[in-house]
């Protein structure tokens, strides 16, 4: 195909979504992350198989599934946190196969994490100034990490300042992160991941521990991205998150994708309602049973509208 056609013919973000099909593995008109036979095992337990997955560029996607579905291990796969035991993956069509977290934070995607026990007792400005680097903490700390901004510092800390006002953190600015609330620190996550000005955003849990008053705010923050055009894959538990912004959910159990599609068409999939039922989960299931209702009634009153 030459770049011509493939512009023309490409559609980006979710419009290009439209009539995707639900089967596990569905290709996508413009991915811009590829995995292919992707394997994990821990001893006896085979943690991820993944056949095949694409993610859309510029659209946010879930992914989701009951507890030790492998969806963290799966997060750490692609970043490289983590080898699998076989398998293929690739960022706009260049292999991320043994390349380092940090060099696939340059590369363009990064993942954001739990603020560790090390990462608290830094400022906030510190865990941003660490984001640049690309790198989850824990490695370098025990080396002085000024060096690795060095010249650039600059430019760093004034990156790091805009972000911090974006994300308004910026009165926080000399706090220790272990002193955030929990919502705040999943801004910070997110502000940290920012400052290598990723492609591509892979969000670990972002509503886990947010307090009610503060999601609606957490939600447009994760809208923004996708609107700047970064793309968006995130695991969450949280099924009200997934249904608001998610323009595409994939759904693992036992290590493999049992399904793909809209937040509507996979909340009522039974593959879906069993992969759940089958499993431990903190998910709560009257509101996969509330989506399947709301589904239906949709389904209904837009055959009655078709029949008028
Ligand atoms: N380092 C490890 N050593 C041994 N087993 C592991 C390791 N990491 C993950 N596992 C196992 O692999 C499986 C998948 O775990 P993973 O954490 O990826 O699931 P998950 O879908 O993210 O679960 P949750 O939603 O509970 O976070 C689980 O059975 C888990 O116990």
């Amino acid at each position: 195909m030459t770049d011509q056609t493939k512009t023309d013919t490409a559609q980006t973000g979710p419009a290009g979504l439209v009539g995707v099909s639900t089967e596990p593995g569905a290709k996508k008109p413009d991915p811009i992350l590829v995995a292919d036979s992707i394997t994990r095992t821990f001893g006896g337990l085979t943690a991820v198989d993944v056949e095949h997955v694409e993610i859309q560029r510029g659209a946010i996607t879930a992914l989701i599934g009951p507890n030790g579905a492998g969806k963290t291990t799966f997060f750490n796969l692609l970043t490289g946190f983590d080898q699998p035991n076989t398998g293929s993956w690739s960022l706009e069509g260049k292999s991320l196969k043994g390349v380092a977290p940090y060099k696939v934070a340059r590369l363009g995607m990064v993942r954001t994490f739990q603020l560790t026990k090390v990462l608290a007792k830094l400022t906030v400005i510190e865990n941003m100034r660490l984001g640049a680097t690309g790198q989850k903490g824990e490695r370098i700390w025990a080396a002085p990490f000024k060096f690795l901004w060095g010249k650039q510092e600059d430019e760093v800390t004034n990156k790091a300042d805009e972000l911090l006002a974006r994300f308004m953190l910026d009165k926080k600015r000399e706090d220790f992160a272990g002193s955030l609330s929990g919502g705040q620190r999943k801004l910070l996550e997110m502000a940290r991941a920012l400052m290598v000005d990723p492609e591509v955003v892979m969000l670990d849990e972002p509503m886990a521990g947010v307090n009610p008053a503060l999601k609606q705010s957490l939600l447009g923050h994760v809208k923004s991205l996708r609107d700047e055009g970064r793309t968006v894959l995130f695991v969450e538990h949280d099924m009200d998150m997934v249904r608001d912004i998610s323009d595409w959910v994939i759904v693992m159990a036992q290590g493999k994708i049992v399904a793909e599609g809209t937040p509507e068409s996979v909340m009522a999939d039974q593959r879906v309602i069993d992969a759940y039922l089958g499993a431990h989960h903190d998910t709560d299931l009257s509101e996969l049973d509330e989506a399947r209702l709301e589904a239906e009634v949709e389904a209904e009153i837009a055959q009655e509208e078709d029949s008028k």
